[in-house]
């Protein structure tokens, strides 16, 4: 496919490859980005010949970034797409409704809405490099959806709960460390890694695997109907002044001033 512009995808023997290509955004994404991702995940469920989809990043900074922040602070939205929605839901969704694996390649930096993604593959390799939090909090954002309970499941609620309220990073191996990641291998050695546990597939039952994945979704769907809850509390945050300051203030480099949204009820 040539048509894409700010995701490649190939296929390569056993293995579909997307691979977002906004380095100089550090792979963040846009609602066309989140368009062409889905895209390029219907053409790996339907090609015969894919037995699943490696998930990565362009360079060598960053996996993704979640959310454009500053396209955000330029237009108050993630910019235009073909549908006119940002679809970052139905993205979540499919990851998880595709019937083969979904690997991500963890090129680098994963954070915010790009480490949900991560999160929500089936497994995750990630290279020695690779640096993982959210962020949702320091600029305005929050993922209450897939984002926070199933990355409880992963690796427990008290982590959990850690990681979204401090929004600290962690290298590689204390993701390793906590079953945020299946392995961690030299950065060079990334692709030909995510390349192998694809060949791995190859002799094994597709049935028996689509079977053995709607298993494991079926244990955590109902979170599903969070994520829309999720989604549409989100959309009203991000256009609130408390919003607004949080994404401005990434854009303009400065810490944000939350304190006058102090409101308990
Ligand atoms: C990632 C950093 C920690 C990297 O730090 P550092 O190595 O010091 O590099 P920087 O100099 O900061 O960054 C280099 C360069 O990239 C630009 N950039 C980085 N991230 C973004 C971004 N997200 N958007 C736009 N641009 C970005 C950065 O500005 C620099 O450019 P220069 O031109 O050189 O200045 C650090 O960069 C960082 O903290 N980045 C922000 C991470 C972040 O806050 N992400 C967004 C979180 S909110 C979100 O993802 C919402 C997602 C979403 O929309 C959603 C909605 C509804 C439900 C669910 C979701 C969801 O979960 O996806």
């Amino acid at each position: 496919m040539t048509d894409f512009e700010d995701i490649s995808y190939v296929v390569d023997g056993p293995a579909g490859i997307i691979t977002i290509e906004r380095p100089e955004r550090y792979n963040a994404f846009r609602a066309r980005t989140v368009e062409e991702m889905i895209r390029a995940f219907r053409l790996a469920w339907a090609d015969k010949d894919v037995r699943c989809v490696i998930l990565t990043g362009a360079g060598d900074k960053a996996f993704c970034t979640g959310g454009d922040v500053k396209q955000r602070a330029e237009t108050g939205d993630y910019g235009p797409s073909e549908s006119g929605m940002f679809e970052i839901g139905n993205l979540h969704k499919l990851i998880r409704d595709i019937p083969k694996p979904v690997i991500a390649a963890v090129n680098g930096v994963a954070v915010g809405g790009g480490h949900v993604l991560q999160v929500l593959c089936d497994v995750s390799i990630a290279s020695e490099t690779a640096r993982f939090g959210q962020a949702g909090p320091k600029v305005g954002s929050f993922d209450a959806g897939f984002g926070s309970a199933y990355l409880s499941r992963i690796v427990g609620e008290k982590k959990a709960r850690e990681i979204w309220f401090w929004c600290r990073m962690y290298d590689a191996n204390a993701a390793l460390e906590m079953g945020l990641v299946n392995a961690v291998v030299p950065a060079d050695r990334l692709m030909d890694e995510a390349r192998a546990w694809a060949a791995e597939l190859t002799p094994k039952s597709p049935t028996a695997i689509r079977f053995l994945k709607q298993s494991f979704n079926a244990d955590t769907d109902h979170q599903a109907g969070l994520s829309n809850l999720a989604m549409s509390a989100l959309d009203l945050f991000t256009a609130s002044p408390e919003g607004l300051e949080g994404a401005a203030a990434f854009a303009e480099k400065r810490t944000p001033d939350f304190n006058r949204h102090v409101n308990w009820h």
